[in-house]
């Protein structure tokens, strides 16, 4: 029996996301909860046949409690996304209070369960549910993940769009590392299953890691104010639960990148601070998977001159990203 819950189901994210969860057959209850029409999303995914039982909730009558009780696993994409102009850490000023609100819901009614924080800026609400479970005496570093996934996606399909072979795309493996917002994004091609990349001239080569690095601008220009990625994410953070959830009913090998503290595997987090060069706490790497969470926290091994200087200029925006967090929690009155 497993229940997963999403808070912020009625959105843009959190529709196909709850469409994609309820399909998963190792899914068999599926709470949503958001400040509006969650009854409706509810009941319209309820015709579907598949296992999962679906429950909708909004605020009043205790319904953020309702949604969480029994939960195995949490997906947060609650929250306002970027328009044009705007970097994702001015979504800082409204998504870190909602954040925080639905993550001390966690912490008091399911703090064993896994959660995956999509909300964005990732690089700070990530450590702002981490801070609240602190604060709460409930932290446990190998259960709380910043999804970005979203990121490793993009990776394979646009390397499947230069070979000129989609159907490539989902077995194209890149290691993307860092964080997930602009230069904080490192896609490690060196690394790439497949050796297109190493292929490229290095201008072709800065030109997909660009893409990577700012693929989430390319939707928020195209939606022309509509928002930001809502089908795609949903779709990785699908993937992302689908191989959390492998990983749990005791698949062994699962490996897959996201922003984690990285105390989560004290060994592999100090390996990865050597390698960075810096001692952050937070750092998107593969991490191998199973029952309790992170496993294990692979190290980030052989990196180009290139990469390395991607690395470096990460470092700083990533401080900063991550500080905004741990403060704003705090100076928060809980
Ligand atoms: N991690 C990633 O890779 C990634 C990718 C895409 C988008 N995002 C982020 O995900 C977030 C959601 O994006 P979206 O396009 O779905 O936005 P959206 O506006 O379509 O949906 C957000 C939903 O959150 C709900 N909500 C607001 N406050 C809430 C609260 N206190 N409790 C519960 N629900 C609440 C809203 O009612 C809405 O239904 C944004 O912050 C966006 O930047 C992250
Ligand atoms: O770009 C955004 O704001 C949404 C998301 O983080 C993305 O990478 O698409």
């Amino acid at each position: 029996m497993t229940k997963a819950v999403v808070l912020g189901a009625a959105g843009g994210i959190g529709q196909p996301l709850s469409l994609l969860l309820k399909a998963n057959p190792l899914i068999s209850e599926l709470a949503l909860f958001d400040i509006v029409n969650t009854p409706g999303v509810a009941v319209d995914l309820s015709h579907i046949s598949t296992p999962a039982k679906v429950e909708g909730y909004l605020p009043p009558n205790d319904g953020l409690k309702k949604a969480l009780t029994g939960a195995d696993i949490v997906l947060i994409p609650a929250g306002i996304p970027r328009k044009p102009g705007m970097f994702r850490d001015d979504l800082f000023k409204i998504n870190a209070g909602i954040v925080r609100d639905l993550a001390v819901g966690i912490a008091t009614t399911a703090p064993k369960a896994f959660v995956l924080v999509i909300s964005n800026p990732v690089n700070s609400t990530a450590p702002i549910v981490a801070e609240v479970f602190k604060k709460h005496g409930v932290f446990d570093p190998k259960r709380i993940f910043g999804v970005t996934t979203l990121d490793v996606v993009r990776a394979s399909t646009f390397v499947s769009e230069i070979i000129g072979d989609l159907s490539l795309a989902p077995s194209i493996v890149v290691p993307v590392i860092g964080g997930h917002s602009g230069v904080t994004i490192i896609p490690l091609f060196s690394q790439s299953s497949h050796p297109l990349p190493s292929s490229l001239s290095s201008e072709d080569r800065e030109k997909l890691t660009y893409r990577v690095q700012f693929g989430g601008d390319e939707i928020v220009k195209a939606k022309d104010g509509a928002g930001s990625a809502t089908l795609s994410m949903a779709y990785a953070g699908s993937e992302f639960a689908s191989k959390l959830l492998r990983a749990v009913k005791g698949e062994k090998g699962i490996v897959a990148p996201s922003y984690v503290h990285l105390t989560a595997d004290k060994e592999g987090g100090e390996v990865v601070k050597k390698e960075i060069g810096r001692d952050l706490e937070y750092f998107s790497v593969p991490i191998e998977l199973g029952p309790e969470g992170v496993v294990k926290i692979n190290a980030i091994g052989k990196v180009t001159e290139y990469e390395q200087g991607l690395i470096a200029a990460a470092l700083p925006d990533l401080a900063t990203n991550i500080e905004k967090g741990v403060t704003f929690i705090d100076s928060s009155k809980l």
